[in-house]
């Protein structure tokens, strides 16, 4: 007999693409959270976990009813097993909320479904059976609401609208990568080094990958794609990944969300920086600072666009108002991350993160995201190094809030804004009493932790 658990889908994911769609994301989170676990191997049709009674995931979300195994007995104990039904449940959760219902047999909790029925539905998964059907909002269940839809955008292509008002810290999409991508030495390397991974992909996210718009055809297609829509994992990061709808947001230099790559999780979210309303499109950013012409030197040869959003559609004396105000941004941001001055002139530091906010709030419309949370950052770092603690905590709080609203509470940055929040002198890593020097070493040891030579 033994104890099951697990977690069902109810009521189950029609074929609607909208549906489709987001079954896609969630397997991608999947794979992209177990792909180099040993247990975890992609069959033609469906996920299997070699774990407890092997649970599968299908690629057709339609078909899923159950993810479940054994929890008792050692087979389940020493595969892992319910900590599998916890993870995937976890993900699952956050893709498509209540609908995922757990159940432990343990705590006398029983599946919605019967035996019979989830027998049937894991034999379907081994024959694929798909529709293609385009992303409407009509298209979505009224049980998983829609927040944005996918239209066509008079000179940018496709785009994401909204399809109700959305609240300022809304998460609007979370998404496990495609792929991810590495530079390499060549683009053919590169090319080849595509070709292989999307060889081991399954079809449906194949397809998703090769609809990407791609302003580079020619000898190196799948270059190409990653090429126009790669988003970075992580600021400064060169790994960057390839997102079935994340990469269907066009990009404006003055956006009204903001997308965030969370290492822990790897998945990417969206979340609105500002109110966004019904009908208006989603936007976030390419690159933020430069001149509009410098900006749009970077779009043409980076990406290979001309940038048409609504900054730089603007008349000719607004625009060079809008470089003005960028120029100052920039020389205040170099300024602040002076560290010469962030020690000797306290007093100037701080003033350039207020004169910055300000400039911050006029060019973009009071909702400057992620950028001002970089600031009350710069702030607090520059509070910690003068051992000023309560404007320290200040700062940090204000950096955590400004985090939260961009990349949600669960982000690793917002965890950290709220640690320095809590203890700002947790900042200082190298933070020692006077009589935590080990004692009796003799001198070349004591030098490896003096100099901490092994760091
Ligand atoms: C990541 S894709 C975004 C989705 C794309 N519009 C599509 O149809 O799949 C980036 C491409 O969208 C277009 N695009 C994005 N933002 C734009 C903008 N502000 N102005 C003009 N075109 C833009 C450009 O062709 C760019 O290379």
């Amino acid at each position: 007999m033994g104890i099951d658990a697990g977690f069902d889908m109810d009521p189950p994911l029609s074929k609607s693409a909208i549906d489709r769609h987001d079954w896609e994301q969630f397997i991608a989170a999947v794979k992209a959270r177990y792909k180099d676990d040993d247990q975890f191997e992609i069959k033609s049709n469906y996920i299997n976990f070699r774990a407890g009674e092997h649970p599968k995931l299908p690629f057709e979300g339609h078909k899923f009813l159950r993810f479940s195994s054994k929890i008792s007995g050692s087979n389940a104990r020493t595969s892992g097993v319910e900590q599998i039904i916890v993870t995937v449940g976890r993900i699952a959760r956050s893709h498509f909320g209540s609908r995922v219902k757990y159940w432990n047999e343990a705590a006398n909790e029983y599946g919605v479904y019967g035996w019979e029925k989830v027998d049937e539905s894991i034999i379907s998964y081994i024959q694929p059976d798909e529709l293609e059907t385009p992303i409407t909002a009509e298209s979505r269940s009224d049980s998983n609401p829609v927040l944005f839809e996918i239209k066509d955008i008079p000179g940018k292509g496709r785009g994401m609208v909204a399809c109700c008002d959305i609240s300022k810290g809304k998460r609007i999409l979370c998404e496990g990568p495609l792929l991810t991508a590495t530079p390499m030495f060549s683009q053919a390397e590169l090319e080849v080094s595509l070709g292989t991974k999307l060889k081991g992909m399954p079809k449906p996210l194949q397809r998703q990958f090769l609809s990407l718009h791609n302003n580079f055809p020619g000898k190196f297609p799948f270059s190409g794609i990653v090429k126009t829509n790669a988003l970075p994992c992580g600021s400064g990061s060169k790994i960057a990944g390839v997102y079935a709808t994340a990469c269907l947001i066009n990009h404006s230099c003055v956006p009204n969300a903001h997308n965030s790559w969370n290492d822990l999780e790897g998945h990417e979210t969206i979340h609105a920086t500002r109110n966004v309303n019904n009908g208006e499109e989603i936007t976030i950013t390419y690159e933020h600072g430069r001149l509009s012409s410098d900006r749009q030197s970077f779009f043409r040869e980076t990406f290979g666009f001309t940038c048409t959003c609504s900054t730089c559609s603007l008349p000719p004396s607004l625009l060079r108002a809008s470089d003005k105000r960028r120029a100052h941004m920039e020389r205040l941001d170099k300024a602040i991350g002076d560290p010469a001055r962030m020690v000797n002139s306290l007093g100037k530091s701080l003033r350039d993160c207020y004169v910055l906010l300000q400039i911050l709030d006029k060019e973009f419309d009071s909702c400057p995201g992620a950028l001002s949370a970089r600031v009350y950052y710069d702030a607090f770092q520059i509070c910690i190094v003068h051992g000023d603690q309560a404007r320290a905590r200040i700062f940090a709080e204000r950096a955590h809030k400004k985090r939260v609203i961009c990349e949600g509470d669960d982000s690793p940055s917002s965890q950290r804004m709220k640690l320095f929040a809590l203890i700002p002198s947790a900042h200082n890593k190298w933070r020692t009493t006077k009589d935590s020097a080990p004692i009796n070493l003799e001198t070349t040891t004591l030098d490896v932790w003096l100099f901490r030579l092994k760091e």
